[in-house]
């Protein structure tokens, strides 16, 4: 799924129009029906109290008039307060008019802001995309009026005063919404932790807007939800052999942090690698032997740490570093792995890597080896590791900015790891991914997934963005089926290893 700009999103509902010969107050309808039926599914008229709508003078404004006529038909009790403005939207006259008397109307003024009960049920349609510029004056004192008041907030398409693809200075008035309804795609915004105070929990309706639209329209922003991995893992064929499916080597673990190398391998081996051998330190072998049967281990001579890089010519793939440590010596073994990459003996193609924890923490000290890299390398950081290799992100949207940079820089694929992952391609695109939950938040998930990762990369079918994308997605979904069964606070990184098979299998049967 693409997102778009706010500014692609009024010429979304333009083409709309056009394409399906139908008015701007018929889409406004589809909108207000859609917000509607997520609200009564939601609050319940007996326990919802008197709802109040707040509309602002543009088409968001026009939805929360429509949804007032809505709810009221569905038998809530509602109350509508206008915000003063010299001129109102065509679409915004038309619903005010239809607005009956049995909906009480006031208008808001400084000295009249609306009484808001505490956990009073607030329909937010002050402002949508249309927002031109951050709130003031009046606008800015009812959100602040809001926020005293404890209401509990449903926004309408976006909280008001949220731009809905960029910053907006600090401590500028924004509704914090519990809820946000908004329509046919979500908004970039609500994807970015700095927004999650305002966004609340996010639903997105279809409205029937236009696909062609949707299809052509340009856009860097992704959303990978299952109909973009689709088909992305292809079936087995039935003469398939270990062979096929590529031969992994995970450089991993030091004393203390051999937890890291048996999750990763672990991942590895349940994302369908066809062989994994693992380097370890010697004081690994045989905890790794042990936890891991499945794979084979090339514990290193030193006892403490990984010191020297096996032969890299048996292998179709390597991951390095969850719970590598810092060492100069392994900081050797990563400069020497960037080497025999780039021009590894009898390839056409350099080594797939994946990068991750320690190794990404070295690559920041070091930066020069940055331009080592081979094409298409992953590095999955989060965002202090990403900082470490880039420089201190001034907000989310610059954090952005900087990781698609990044990635066009050094051909890679960078997946910046966090509630909502995002995957910069060389190409400068940015894959937000969907699955996963807050259980994940917990030692040992990252591990998972770069060993899930190598297991893709190393399967020769598929090609680099794809493997990735999909790595990440099954990884949250394995994620999401734990935690159906753990719980989110008893959720560990090994559970979503257990998890990887049944998530992939979804994935591949996704159409
Ligand atoms: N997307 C969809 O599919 C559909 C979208 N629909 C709905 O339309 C919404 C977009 O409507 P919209 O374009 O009329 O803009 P909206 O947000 O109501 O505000 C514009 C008004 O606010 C004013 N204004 C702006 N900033 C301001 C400020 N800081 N302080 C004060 N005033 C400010 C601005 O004035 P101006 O900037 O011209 O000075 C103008 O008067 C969208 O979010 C969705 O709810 C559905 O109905 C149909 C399907
Ligand atoms: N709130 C969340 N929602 C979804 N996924 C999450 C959330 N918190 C963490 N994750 C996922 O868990 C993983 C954590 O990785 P990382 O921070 O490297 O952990 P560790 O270093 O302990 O292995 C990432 O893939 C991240 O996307
Ligand atoms: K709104």
């Amino acid at each position: 799924m693409i997102l778009l700009t706010a500014a692609q999103t009024r010429e979304l509902d333009q083409a709309t129009i056009e394409e399906q010969n139908i008015t701007s107050a018929e889409l406004m309808e589809r909108a207000a029906e859609s917000f509607v039926q997520w609200f009564r599914g939601r609050y319940a008229t007996a326990s919802a109290g008197e709802i109040l709508v707040l509309c602002g003078p543009g088409n968001n404004g026009g939805d929360g008039l429509a949804a007032a006529r809505l709810l009221q038909q569905a038998h809530y009790a509602v109350r509508v307060a206008l915000l003063p403005a010299e001129q109102h939207s065509a679409d915004w006259r038309h619903n005010r008019q239809r607005l009956t008397a049995a909906v009480p109307v006031t208008d808001i003024s400084a000295a009249h802001l609306p009484h808001i009960a505490p956990h009073t049920l607030v329909v937010d349609a002050l402002f949508g995309t249309g927002l031109s510029r951050p709130l003031e004056g009046l606008p800015a004192a009812l959100v602040a009026h809001l926020a005293a008041a404890d209401a509990r907030v449903v926004a309408v398409d976006i909280p008001s005063g949220l731009f809905a693809d960029a910053p907006q200075p600090a401590d500028s008035a924004v509704v914090r919404a519990e809820h946000t309804v908004s329509f046919g795609l979500p908004k970039l915004a609500f994807l970015l932790p700095q927004n999650a105070k305002f966004v609340g929990e996010w639903h997105v309706g279809d409205i029937g807007l236009s696909q062609q639209f949707i299809a052509n329209a340009a856009s860097p922003w992704h959303y990978t939800d299952a109909a973009a991995v689709a088909g992305s893992l292809p079936p087995r064929s039935r003469f398939s052999h270990k062979g096929t499916f590529g031969h992994a080597l995970l450089l991993a673990g030091s004393r203390g942090k051999m937890g890291a190398a048996v999750l990763a391998a672990g991942a590895c081996q349940r994302g369908g690698a066809g062989l994994l051998t693992a380097r370890v330190p010697g004081c690994g072998y045989d905890i790794f032997q042990i936890s891991v049967p499945e794979a084979m281990c090339l514990p290193d001579p030193q006892p403490d740490v990984i010191s020297e890089l096996p032969d890299l010519t048996p292998y179709q793939a390597v991951g390095i570093g969850p719970g590598l440590g810092q060492e100069a010596a392994s900081l050797a073994v990563l400069r020497q792995l960037l080497r025999d990459s780039a021009a590894a003996p009898g390839r056409s193609q350099p080594m797939p890597l994946i990068i991750d924890a320690d190794a990404l923490n070295l690559l920041g000290q070091h930066r020069e080896l940055l331009d080592l890299l081979p094409e298409n390398t992953v590095l999955t950081p989060h965002p202090k590791e990403f900082e470490r290799l880039t420089e201190p992100a001034r907000d989310d949207y610059h954090r952005l900015e900087l990781l698609r940079d990044f990635a066009q820089r050094h051909r890679s694929l960078v997946v910046l790891k966090g509630a909502y992952s995002c995957l910069a391609t060389p190409g400068g695109e940015l894959h937000f991914n969907s699955t996963g939950n807050p259980g994940m938040a917990t030692g040992g998930s990252g591990d998972v997934l770069t060993g899930l990762l190598l297991a893709l990369r190393a399967d020769a079918r598929l090609l680099p963005a794809d493997a990735v994308r999909l790595g990440v997605y099954a990884h949250g979904m394995a994620g999401d089926l734990a935690a159906h069964e753990t719980g989110e606070a008893g959720l560990i990184a090994g559970d979503i290893v257990r998890q990887l098979g049944p998530a992939l299998s979804r994935c591949s049967h996704l159409i």
